[in-house]
């Protein structure tokens, strides 16, 4: 609907609103009743009062209009931001003229005043048509807000104001406009984000139509409870008048049975509905986390480089939580009150229409303030959802990495930065306590104002004999019940508000789709294992402009190994993420028996690729659930052939429960070496056809180096071989050694190749040694020289031996190595 739809909407209602109220406050003729009014105004006879309201209703309309045709870039912005002060008015002149007809009753019969009845009832028709219709009025801002989004207060390019600025004044009118802008886009945003909530809300309900069976169980129930108890407070009111009134056991005993099988029925009914209701809870609870957890599964490494574990965590354990209780509880206990408050309303208006009038008066004030505060909760709990993922981030990060806390002993450090993030939580909830305070206020205000108004006018109904005091009492008890009802409702709002922002971020992640995605369908009978790098650049999606890899080409032949050399951070460990397909490059290719590997079926291309990393994560469970990690119907003899193969079966047999031993969080309490091993194990058991060592034996001792290495050696033949090792001492026999510097191949060959060409190879090589002996005579010159001269000889043919250009290691020493 344009500007114009709603002005001349407005136009012609306020033309109506004059008229017809004039008419009905004149009778239709007798004009000369305003000078009569205007000189002896008499609030019980005369209804000027009501007349006048009519000349206010017309001016706030026709202003606006006005306004909104006037200026029709801020117009209707100004107008939307007067709403809440609008709606203010006219509920209070809804209430005078409720009040005013509880007088007139007093007066004399409403069947005697039809034209005041009629004034009194269109007052309160007209006072909804202007709320109605300055809403609209404040909406119609499209035209305006498409031209605003054009505003780039970057460029300057504030069109309809940049002729204006070539008068005095420029800067102010662009940082007004500016100004302007930010407010109204936080009301756009407001306003997108209500639409939003209703569209969440929706979208939960559809999440729990399997439950729907279920749901109508616990709704029949509800209702059935809800009803009984509707009843309860009149039967109440008919126990008393059977005591006052009647003064007999007769009229009192018969509601006291009725009241009795009528709490009877409502408690089996209560307990009925919200058991299922919890069942239903915990269904839902099941198959959101399940689902979460499923589309995490699903999301490529990326995601995880971008995203803490606290956040993520957050989002699987409270929000699911909350989001669960948001359809349960609070669509629970929003039923049930609203069935409730409309059963009480209900006998409320049967019992005396004209005390609930005065009851449900204050009832669209409490509303109002209910809004305000709901919005204003939901913002904040946005916050303490965010404040409160960042507070169990760094919770984790400390706990899972308490060792190197204790080590660094950091721990007081660890404890203000959690401190920190706690303190800024509880900013919010101090603000969050605030509005709750200011809020409870506002409401017992009101509710107090309303109790003491129904006591005295319900008291001069009953002495002036239009109620029983029986009545008086049910009425009361409705009354009480009602406000509890209506609290309910309103906690329910901030609830639904609070659910709704985490059902927002759980969604968030719910619809996100993994950008890498592992849907290659690839899966050859055979793999000869042949692995091409052609031409990689590639940038990690958290570092989009740094490439770690430039132009990367290189080969993996099956049946020989190949070394990854190079400075620490120069990108090995990167190579080996693109060939486990964690990442795609941004250039060239990654291929293995000439297809990418993003082409192949992910369990396959994992089954023939296999990784022992630098830090290898083992996971709380048996050793042998672990070397079988992802695997089924693995047998027995497959596993202990592994570990042997692994050099771990001696040590796996020794501990309490063999393979059955827990190795504790991240193996925890295996030692490094054994992890190692255990970790190789988890490798060889699926008899991949690429086999990747990335530091894979950094943590063993010499002894058990030795052994592994020359198991590794018995099936090198078969697979093709890539391996990461800073210790150039262990690669200088592969077949080739590929040197990477800063992203580049820097050179390539085998070690006596490169140490002829006195490259960047060779200077490692020789840093290396030069190192490992300044830093052994540093460390320990005294014992050194005590050493019997046999072993410090030895000890310097050794250096020397690795120090040679060809190498000096034999062909045995190597296949010791591999
Ligand atoms: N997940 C990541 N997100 C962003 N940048 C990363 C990530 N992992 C590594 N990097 C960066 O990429 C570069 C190459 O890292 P990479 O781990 O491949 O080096 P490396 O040669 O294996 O080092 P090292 O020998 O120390 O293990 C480094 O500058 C590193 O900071």
């Amino acid at each position: 609907m344009g500007i114009k739809v709603s002005v001349s909407l407005s136009v012609l209602f306020t033309l109506l609103d004059v008229v017809l109220t004039t008419v009905l406050y004149t009778h239709g003729s007798h004009l000369a009743t305003f000078g009569e009014d205007a000189l002896n105004f008499n609030i019980l006879q005369s209804a000027l009062d009501l007349w006048g309201f009519v000349l206010l209703r017309a001016s706030l309309l026709l202003g606006a209009s006005i306004g909104v045709t006037w200026n029709k870039k801020h117009g209707p912005r100004r107008v939307s931001a007067l709403t809440s002060l609008i709606l203010f008015f006219c509920l209070v002149v809804i209430t005078y003229a409720l009040a005013k007809l509880l007088m007139l009753t007093e007066v004399k019969p409403l069947s005697q005043q039809p034209w005041l009845l009629s004034l009194i009832c269109w007052t309160c028709a007209s006072s909804v048509g202007v709320m109605l219709l300055w809403i609209l009025l404040g909406k119609e801002s499209s035209p305006v807000n498409s031209r605003r989004r054009s505003y780039n207060p970057g460029e300057g390019s504030c069109e309809e104001t940049e002729s204006l600025m070539a008068t005095a004044g420029e800067e102010e009118q662009e940082v007004g406009c500016e100004r302007r802008e930010k407010k109204t886009q936080k009301k756009e945003e407001e306003e997108m984000e209500t639409t939003r909530s209703g569209a969440t809300v929706g979208r939960l309900m559809s999440f729990s139509r399997k439950d729907a069976g279920l749901l109508c169980v616990a709704f029949f129930f509800l209702v059935i409870s809800a009803v009984c108890e509707a009843f309860i407070p009149l039967y109440y009111g008919r126990a008393i008048d059977g005591i006052v009134n009647y003064k007999s056991m007769e009229h009192f005993a018969e509601p006291v049975i009725i009241l009795g099988v009528l709490a009877l029925v409502s408690s089996f009914a209560m307990g009925v509905r919200g058991g299922i209701f919890s069942l239903t809870f915990s269904r839902l609870n099941l198959r959101l986390r399940s689902h979460l957890f499923r589309t995490l599964m699903r999301q490529e490494i990326g995601f995880y480089d971008e995203n803490h574990t606290g956040d993520i965590m957050s989002r699987l354990s409270a929000d699911t939580t909350q989001v669960s209780d948001l359809i349960t509880q609070n669509v629970n206990i929003f039923l049930r009150s609203t069935i409730k408050a409309a059963g009480f309303l209900f006998f409320m208006f049967g019992i005396s229409w004209k005390l609930s009038l005065v009851a449900i008066m204050g009832f669209p004030f409490i509303g109002l303030v209910s809004q305000l505060y709901g919005d204003y909760y939901k913002k904040l709990s946005k916050q303490v959802q965010t404040t409160l993922a960042e507070a169990n981030r760094v919770a984790e990060e400390t706990i899972s990495s308490m060792r190197t806390v204790r080590s660094f002993a950091n721990e007081c450090g660890e404890e203000a930065s959690y401190y920190a993030k706690l303190l800024a939580m509880y900013q919010l909830n101090k603000k969050e306590a605030l509005a709750y305070a200011c809020y409870m206020w506002s409401s017992s205000i009101s509710e107090l104002v309303l109790e003491v108004s129904v006591l005295y006018y319900g008291g001069h109904l009953v002495i002036t004999r239009q109620m029983t005091s029986g009545n008086l009492i049910s009425f009361f008890i409705y009354m009480l019940e009602l406000g509890e009802c209506l609290e309910s409702i309103a906690s329910v709002y901030t609830g639904l508000m609070q659910g709704v922002g985490a059902a927002e971020k759980v969604f968030e992640y719910l619809d996100r789709e993994p950008k890498h995605p592992a849907d290659g369908t690839e899966a050859p009978d055979t793999c000869a294992g042949l692995v091409e790098f052609k031409d990689v650049t590639f940038a990690y999606p958290t570092r989009p402009d740094t490439d770690v890899l430039k132009g990367v080409s290189f080969t993996l032949r099956p049946g020989e190994v190949t070394a990854l050399v190079g400075p620490s951070g120069s990108g090995k460990s990167s190579c080996v993420s693109l060939l486990e397909n964690f990442y795609l490059p941004q250039q060239g290719q990654v291929l293995l028996d000439g297809k990418p590997v993003h082409t192949f079926q992910h369990d396959y291309l994992h089954s023939r690729v296999a990784l022992v990393g630098q830090e290898p994560a083992l996971f709380a469970r048996s050793v042998e659930d672990n070397i079988t990690y992802g695997l089924s119907d693995v047998s027995m003899e497959t596993v202990v052939q592994a570990a042997t193969k692994a050099n771990a079966h001696d040590f796996i047999t020794s501990l309490p429960e063999g393979y059955e031993t827990g190795v504790g969080e991240k193996g925890t309490q295996l030692s490094g070496g054994q992890k190692q091993r255990v970790a190789i194990a988890r490798a060889l058991v699926r008899n991949p056809r690429v086999l990747i060592l990335d530091e894979a034996t950094s943590a063993l001792d010499a002894e058990s180096e030795h052994s592994v290495q020359q198991a590794l050696n018995n099936i090198l033949q078969e697979h093709t071989v890539l391996v990461i090792a800073h210790r150039l001492s262990t690669v200088e026999k592969a077949d080739n050694i590929i040197v990477i510097d800063k992203g580049h191949v820097a050179e390539q060959g085998p070690h006596a190749q490169l140490m002829a060409s006195g490259g960047l190879y060779s200077k490692l090589v020789q840093r290396q040694v030069l190192g490992i002996q300044t830093g052994a005579e540093l460390l320990n010159p005294p014992e050194l020289s005590r050493r019997p001269e046999g072993e410090r000889r030895r000890r310097r043919q050794r250096s020397s031996s690795s120090s040679s250009s060809g190498g000096g290691g034999s062909e045995s020493e190597f296949k010791a190595r591999y």
